[in-house]
């Protein structure tokens, strides 16, 4: 239980870590604790410290014989440069995301979400006014969409001439959908400053020719005349009411012939309990107000504003991507 009590000292340690380049630093190649004080130029004596709940925490090993730190294959997913990169995962549950959990409590007891009651904005609309954060959020969006790109290559992207990413966030899967298929043109919703940065990343990637990015509100409006509708990690930013709302918004501006695709992590049903998914769940509640779905869940809320489901794909890393088309 203890153990459990310390989970946030667990937490910032890793950040910590993470803040230091530890990772990246002893990548490099193997050093002591007390060389890597020095390369740090921070205190022996508490990155001694520090280095034992890294090798407790199977991120760093030690060899007996001389002291020398290494890299665990564990550890190695927070250094900076490898694909599925958890480094900007852990510089935002160490930033303000992390702070709001300090009102978890009053947010279960109100049922509305810790990061707005913390800051007095939601977490969007924070980031709008924080670049150097919202740079962190989207390379650690990116970062998990590194990990299922390969096998979202099963949707058959080359299909679809005009692809409209709703909430397409900097880009990133418009970039690699536009890279991979050179026939098909694609269209970005985004709210105003996020569109800025995904205008500027796909015009850096040569691809300003076959894109538009749009600013706006997707509960508003949604671009009309696409062949595929992406929604990636959207759904589970919103409450099943507001879900529905965005669906319709899409359904609207959909051709008849047009598809949907929704790409979330998926929670695995109730008999099969898996804390990360509850955990991540109540991460949603706390810093949006949304919820992890099951995949029955996400195809209620599809069929609710009027979708079919036509195909559904299991991704790594427990995710779901989920086609659809009107029903009829
Ligand atoms: C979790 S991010 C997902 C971004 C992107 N789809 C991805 O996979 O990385 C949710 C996105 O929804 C955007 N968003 C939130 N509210 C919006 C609105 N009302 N209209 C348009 N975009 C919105 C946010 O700016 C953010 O980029």
């Amino acid at each position: 239980m203890r153990q459990l009590l310390l989970g946030r000292l667990v937490s910032s340690a890793l950040h910590a870590a993470v803040v230091l380049r530890i990772p990246d630093v002893v990548h490099e190649g193997p050093r002591t604790a007390a060389e890597l004080a020095v390369d740090l130029d921070a205190n022996e004596s508490a990155v001694r410290r520090l280095v034992l709940v890294l090798i407790n925490l199977d991120v760093l090993s030690e060899d007996p014989a001389n002291g020398g730190l290494a890299l665990t294959p564990f550890g190695n997913t927070l250094r900076e440069d490898v694909p599925g990169t958890a480094r900007h995962c852990a510089l935002l549950v160490g930033g303000p995301i992390g702070r709001c959990w300090d009102h978890l409590l009053p947010a279960v007891r109100t049922g509305e979400p810790a990061f707005d009651a913390t800051f007095g904005v939601d977490v969007f609309s924070y980031l709008d006014g924080a670049p150097d954060l919202q740079a962190v959020f989207y390379r650690s969006q990116a970062a998990d969409l590194e990990i299922t790109l390969a096998e979202l290559a099963v949707v058959g992207w080359e299909s679809y001439r005009t692809v409209v990413d709703v909430g397409g966030g900097d880009g990133a899967l418009l970039e690699h959908v536009l890279t991979a298929c050179p026939e098909s043109r694609g269209v970005l919703l985004e709210t105003a400053s996020v569109a800025e940065r995904a205008r500027s990343r796909l015009a850096t990637a040569g691809l300003a020719e076959r894109c538009e990015v749009i600013a706006g509100d997707f509960f508003e409006s949604v671009p009309s005349g696409g062949d595929l509708y992406v929604l990636r990690d959207i759904v589970h930013d919103w409450p099943d009411e507001r879900c529905v709302a965005l669906l319709r918004v899409c359904r609207r501006a959909m051709p008849l012939s047009a598809a949907l695709l929704v790409i979330e992590r998926s929670t695995p049903s109730n008999e099969d309990p898996h804390l990360l998914n509850h955990l991540m769940d109540l991460y949603m509640f706390a810093v949006v107000g949304g919820r992890e779905r099951t995949a029955g869940e996400m195809e209620r809320l599809l069929s609710d504003a009027g979708f079919a489901v036509r195909k559904r794909h299991r991704l790594n890393g427990g995710a779901v991507a989920i086609e659809a088309i009107q029903a009829s």
